[in-house]
């Protein structure tokens, strides 16, 4: 009796609109292959599911031979604890004769799963990561292989509460289609049909009898079937639960609902990429096969015979087929049967290709498990080619002729790169024939070189530290002179620091002398090795992975020397912080007394003030490029005093000298106020005085600039210096101090000492924006 399973599927989301069948190769029809990439070698992946017992073999009389050990292993048929054999009341040594010996079989598999393991499990570890295949363009195919009741159908089409992996996977391709929409156009059309006694037949459009052909893109493809488009995993319920209904299924002995057929449910894709146009195709097949159990099993009679013998036939040719491929023989008989051309794809083809093995844990189903079992382990080693099927309906004729051109070009230059290598190779060969010692010769010349550059960087560490060191002496030196009166044991600390400088250089000079001579053994040591490479150039590349090694070594010691250098200086910063703090120490009491006895001149005055100035981080004076436009209205805040040298041309001050152009550009001079000119001796000044000036200041009132706060003290009566020998103090500070700070204190005093407001005493910042970074200089 014919029955249509029914109740297989039942879509949660049943749509009364029937889906237009449209075929899908007119719509599709690519017009030329153009690329497919690189082709790779897998190997199938087989997995085995374990269904649970039923309850006719939970019975008394049948035991579970399958042990599932762990995600990859099982034992068929395990040995058991043996149970004590009694003889006429008395307990046997010997084992029970009546009873077999257990094969205790291990298989390992990529997957194994136990008899709890559900649907979605099974298809996290099987389908779901051909979705990513599919979508780089490679053929995908799953079959489901087992004996009758094994639970193929259950694998693959489950049940509603739980779905089996044909929904899974068509739900996740839905998925990632969503996915990738905005980078590619997707069209999608599935077939369904059953191979049964060796005729084809489509499962949505019963109807005619189909015939199986090749196609150069999609491998085995069914001749006039119907390609049906779908947009949602929800519209596959209806279709699939239609096609159930068309499937050939009789009750069995072993299976109630046993499915008599081969179902093959096949995913048409193809991606457009809406950037570069490139075209993908790729085949998904979900097989469901029919059980391939012994007739005794079934209980076939009659027409279930015959059914059976076709199944077998066709098993039996996969079978074969399974042992050509596995054992790489290049006959493979896929003419056998209509279900192993069907499957010519996915068992040795282009397709990435995933086999479920079903068995039951029955002894019941011995047999037919541990057939199953060596199947599957047969099938773990075909190895199938896989290859993207790329396609461009873009292309035109005169494209084709580029793209052969070019890989004639490309082949071309392959062709004299191997013959290159090929040489490369046959002179190495006869090098190391010819003169084994080179190899050895080579590393002798590292090892020296090696050396000598060690012995190079350890000296030119010495000449920095040595350097360094005559430095930090000769500031010493010029600091001594500052601080010591001129006693004679003055004369004898620089004696001492001159002699350490002295000895400095000196030493400088010995360590330049040998590295230099250093030097010139690398060099004859670099161009021996040069010659060596000229003679032996198959030995180039061995040379330069020592060179690597070199300059690594090269770059380590350049690095410790710049380690070093910063130590040293930060040393010699610390001692100089040291100094400066205990000279603060001196200096401040000395000139509070000083000051408060009256004899401080404006000059220590000044340079006290310079100090602090200094020592809180304010200049002297603001260079043009620095200064900010006046704030308006700032009250007495806003001076503007420009001190300019009028002689400047008499003495060395000018440095650097101004341009013609930038010297007398400046534009608020005369904002600044009057000018007065101030002789000192052989050097005029002009002192511009700001308009708005403070009119009433105190004795240690804060005059505040734009920029910085500077005291200005009432000038302390002034009881020796003179204008005159003021001026010549001037001159002789003239060559030792900075310009800037001279003309500040020149003028600062002079227009004290000549009645000017208090404000204007103070030193005061240029407002004034100009391209130069000099300070402003008036001939
Ligand atoms: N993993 C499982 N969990 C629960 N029940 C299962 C499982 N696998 C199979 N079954 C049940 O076992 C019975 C036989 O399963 P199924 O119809 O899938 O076998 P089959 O291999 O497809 O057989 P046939 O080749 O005869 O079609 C069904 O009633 C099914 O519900």
């Amino acid at each position: 009796m014919m029955k249509s399973r029914r109740d297989v599927i039942k879509s949660p989301h049943k749509k009364n609109n029937l889906t237009i069948s449209r075929p899908l190769s007119r719509l599709n029809k690519p017009s030329v292959l153009t690329a497919t990439t690189s082709t790779s070698r897998a190997n199938i992946k087989v997995v085995v599911r374990v269904r649970p017992s039923n309850t006719k073999e939970s019975g008394d009389n049948h035991r579970v031979v399958v042990k599932v050990v762990d995600e990859n292993v099982l034992i068929f048929d395990p040995k058991e604890n043996a149970e004590p054999f009694f003889y006429h009341g008395v307990q046997q040594k010997t084992r029970d004769l009546l009873r077999k010996t257990q094969k205790d079989l291990q298989f390992t598999f990529h997957r194994v799963f136990d008899v709890h393991v559900q649907n979605a499990e099974v298809f996290d570890h099987s389908t779901k990561p051909l979705i990513n295949s599919l979508m780089d363009g490679i053929n995908c195919s799953v079959f489901a292989y087992g004996a009758t009741g094994a639970g193929k159908t259950y694998t693959m089409l489950g049940n509603p509460s739980n779905p089996g992996i044909t929904f899974l996977t068509m739900e996740q391709l839905f998925h990632t289609k969503e996915e990738l929409s905005a980078d590619r156009d997707f069209q999608l059309g599935i077939t369904y049909l059953e191979v049964y006694n060796e005729i084809v037949q489509d499962l949505l459009n019963p109807g005619s009898t189909l015939t199986l052909r090749e196609d150069s893109k999609f491998g085995v493809v069914v001749a006039g079937i119907k390609y049906v488009e779908i947009k949602s995993a929800n519209e596959l319920y209806t279709l699939l639960e239609q096609g159930n209904k068309n499937r050939t299924q009789h009750p069995t002995d072993a299976n109630s609902e046993s499915s008599r057929s081969h179902a093959v449910f096949q995913v048409y894709l193809k991606m457009k990429f809406k950037v570069t146009g490139e075209i993908r195709m790729a085949k998904l097949s979900m097989i469901d096969l029919a059980g391939s159990e012994r007739g005794s099993a079934t209980g076939f009679q009659g027409a279930r015979f015959v059914e059976g013998a076709n199944i077998n036939k066709s098993l039996l040719a996969l079978g074969n087929c399974i042992n050509s491929l596995a054992d790489s023989q290049r006959h493979v008989p896929y003419r056998d049967s209509k279900l192993t051309r069907l499957l010519k794809d996915s068992l040795g083809g282009n397709c990435q290709t995933v086999m479920i093995a079903n068995v039951s844990p029955s002894s019941l189903s011995y047999e037919d498990t541990y057939n199953t079992l060596r199947y599957a382990t047969r099938a773990k080693a075909i190895k199938s080619s896989i290859k993207r099927n790329v396609v461009n309906i873009d292309l035109k004729v005169e494209q084709y002729a580029k793209i052969v051109e070019e890989l004639n070009k490309e082949l071309a230059r392959a062709k004299t790169e191997i013959k290159e290598l090929r040489e490369g190779r046959s002179k190495s060969a006869v090098s190391v024939e010819v003169d084994p010692d080179v190899m050895s010769q080579i590393e002798e010349i590292f090892n020296q070189r090696k050396s000598i550059l060690e012995r190079i960087y350890s000296m030119e560490m010495s000449e920095q530290i040595v350097e360094l060191r005559s430095q930090v002496k000769e500031d010493a030196n010029s600091r001594l002179s500052g601080l010591c009166y001129d006693t004679p044991d003055k004369e004898e600390r620089h004696r001492k620091l001159d002699n350490t400088i002295q000895r400095c250089h000196k030493q400088k000079e010995t360590f330049r002398e040998k590295i230099d001579s250093l030097n010139l053994e690398k060099t004859n040591l670099e161009n021996k090795m040069k010659t060596l490479v000229v003679q032996y150039p198959s030995v180039k590349f061995s040379i330069d992975l020592k060179e690597l090694e070199l300059s690594k070594l090269e770059e380590e010691y350049k690095n410790q020397l710049i380690q070093k250098q910063i130590r040293i200086y930060r040393e010699d910063r610390q001692q100089l912080g040291d100094l400066i703090e205990k000279m603060c120490l001196v200096l401040k009491p000395c000139f509070i007394q000083l000051r408060g006895m009256g004899y401080a001149t404006d000059n220590m005055i000044h340079d006290y003030e310079s100090i602090l100035s200094q020592s809180q981080g304010i200049r002297n004076i603001k260079w043009e490029d620095e200064v900010h436009p006046p704030i308006p209205d700032s009250g007495v805040c806003s001076t503007t005093t420009i001190i300019t040298d009028d002689n400047a041309d008499s003495h060395t001050l000018r440095s650097p000298p101004p341009s013609a152009d930038e010297t007398f550009k400046l534009p608020d001079v005369k904002e600044a106020g009057p000018v007065e000119r101030v002789p000192i001796g052989d050097v005029t000044f002009s002192i511009n005085t700001p308009r708005k000036t403070p009119t009433k200041m105190t004795t240690k009132s804060k005059i505040c600039t734009d920029q910085i706060l500077v005291k200005a003290y009432k000038p302390s009566p002034i009881k020796k210096p003179k204008l005159n020998s003021a001026a010549l103090k001037m001159k002789e500070n003239i060559a030792a101090k900075p310009v800037k700070r001279i003309f500040q204190t020149t003028a600062q005093k002079l227009h004290l000492r000549k009645g000017g407001s208090e404000s204007t005493s103070s030193v005061s910042q240029t407002k004034n924006h100009h391209p130069s970074s000099r300070p402003i200089f008036r001939r």
